[in-house]
């Protein structure tokens, strides 16, 4: 029999991947656009928006002509406040993925989290979306972490001790894939999530995958223990 490569390790993306939270981000930004008499956005136009961060989020929602560094700050830390009240509301789990979490929890696979939301908020939502599941490593955004820097990742196969090869990430937009390209580990874009399959395609991820059912079918091919045969031994 070959023996399968495979993964010790997975690392989530979070928003459009194992949840999703374009309820609840539509609903505060369009808040605070109110609040400053801007026009709203439709959810259509947030799924574009997210992806790089809350102040990227932020600053793409606001008109052009206002973007200024003082507003943009200020409107973070009201986003902060009221996402901190709100992290439970209008958002879900995707269909199919606290399956194949706990599949994985409980095949011995290290499970980590690695977000572009502030680091606080996503230990937030891992406790109260994923309560059953131990993260062995949550990181958000923050001073020191930020997709696509590789940083996030390559501190992850540090911390749980696995090889870069035996760690896949699972994201949904470009900038997931672009984090595992440049940490040098494999990279799944799912397509349930904020972009396009023809957009993921051109990033050349490793694997597209359409549904959580075909996610749980890769994975039961790809982290099994890899056990030497006979003919692998001298
Ligand atoms: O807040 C964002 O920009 C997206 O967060 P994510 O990295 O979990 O998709």
């Amino acid at each position: 029999m070959s023996i399968k490569k495979k993964y010790k390790g997975v690392i989530f993306d979070l928003d459009g991947t194992l949840l999703n939270t374009l309820g609840v981000y539509t609903h505060i930004i369009n808040m605070l656009m109110k609040k400053n008499n801007f026009p709203t956005h439709t959810i259509e136009n947030y799924r574009e928006f997210i992806g790089n961060g809350t102040k990227n989020l932020i600053t793409r929602s606001i008109p052009e002509k206002y973007r200024e560094e003082k507003l943009i700050d200020k409107l973070l830390n009201e986003f902060r406040l009221l996402y901190e009240n709100m992290y439970t509301q209008h958002t879900e789990v995707y269909i199919g993925v606290l399956d194949i979490l706990d599949e994985l929890q409980s095949s011995e696979i290290k499970l980590a989290l690695l977000s572009n939301k502030f680091h606080d908020l996503t230990c937030k939502c891992a406790n109260h979306f994923f309560p059953n599941i131990k993260f062995d490593a949550i990181i958000g955004q923050s001073d020191l972490y930020k997709k696509p820097d590789p940083k996030g990742a390559l501190d992850i196969s540090h911390s749980l001790k696995i090889p870069l090869d035996q760690l896949v990430l699972v994201g949904d937009t470009e900038v997931d894939i672009r984090t595992a390209k440049n940490a040098g580990i494999d990279s799944i874009a799912v397509t349930w999530g904020f972009r396009k399959e023809e957009d993921l395609i051109t990033l050349s991820p490793d694997c597209i995958i359409k549904n959580s059912n075909d996610l749980k079918k890769y994975f039961s091919n790809h982290t099994e223990i890899i056990r030497f045969t006979d003919e692998n031994c001298v």
